[in-house]
C-alpha cells in the first residue's frame, strides 16, 4: 500500500479572497498544508528528483494558482488547488487544509480541510 507523504505545512500565500465587496480591493493573507500520497522509495535509491513529488515545484503551482484570479470561498479555492495537484503531479490523493486567519478576529483562525483522490486512482 502506498503510504508515503510528501507534504508542505504552512504555505503563506497572497490571495484575492472573500465574498465581500471590500475583498475584492486587496489582498488577505491564507495559509496552506497539503499532503500528497507517493511512493518515495524510487528516488531514495537513485537520489533522483524527477523520481518524486518536487515539494518547490509544488508550492510554486500553488502560489501561481492563487494569483490567477480571485475566488469568493475558500472552499472553491481549496477544490482548484486539490484538484490541480491531482492532476499535474504524479500523486492518487491529497489532502489539502485551507486557513484564513485573519477572517474571524475572536478565533485565531478559521478554514477547510479536504482529501481528494484521483477517480481511477487504487491505493494499495
Ligand atoms: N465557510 C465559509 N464561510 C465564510 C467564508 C468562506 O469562504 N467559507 N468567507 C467569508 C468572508 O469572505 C469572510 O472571510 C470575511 O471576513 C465568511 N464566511
Amino acid at each position: 500500500m502506498m503510504q508515503d507523504v510528501i507534504f508542505i505545512h504552512n504555505l503563506q500565500l497572497l490571495a484575492s479572497i472573500g465574498v465581500f465587496d471590500w475583498e475584492k480591493q486587496l489582498l488577505q493573507k491564507l495559509e496552506v498544508d497539503v499532503e500528497l500520497l507517493t511512493d518515495i522509495r524510487p528516488a531514495a535509491s537513485s537520489e533522483q528528483l524527477h523520481q518524486t513529488l518536487d515539494y518547490a515545484a509544488i508550492s510554486q503551482r500553488l502560489m501561481q494558482l492563487v494569483q490567477s484570479q480571485h475566488h469568493d470561498l475558500i472552499e472553491t479555492l481549496a477544490e482548484r488547488m486539490a484538484a490541480c495537484l491531482l492532476a499535474e503531479f504524479n500523486t492518487p490523493q491529497v489532502t489539502l487544509t485551507l486557513r484564513k486567519p485573519g477572517a474571524v478576529p475572536a478565533a485565531t483562525t478559521v478554514g477547510v480541510r479536504i482529501c481528494r483522490q484521483r477517480q481511477e486512482a487504487t491505493l494499495d
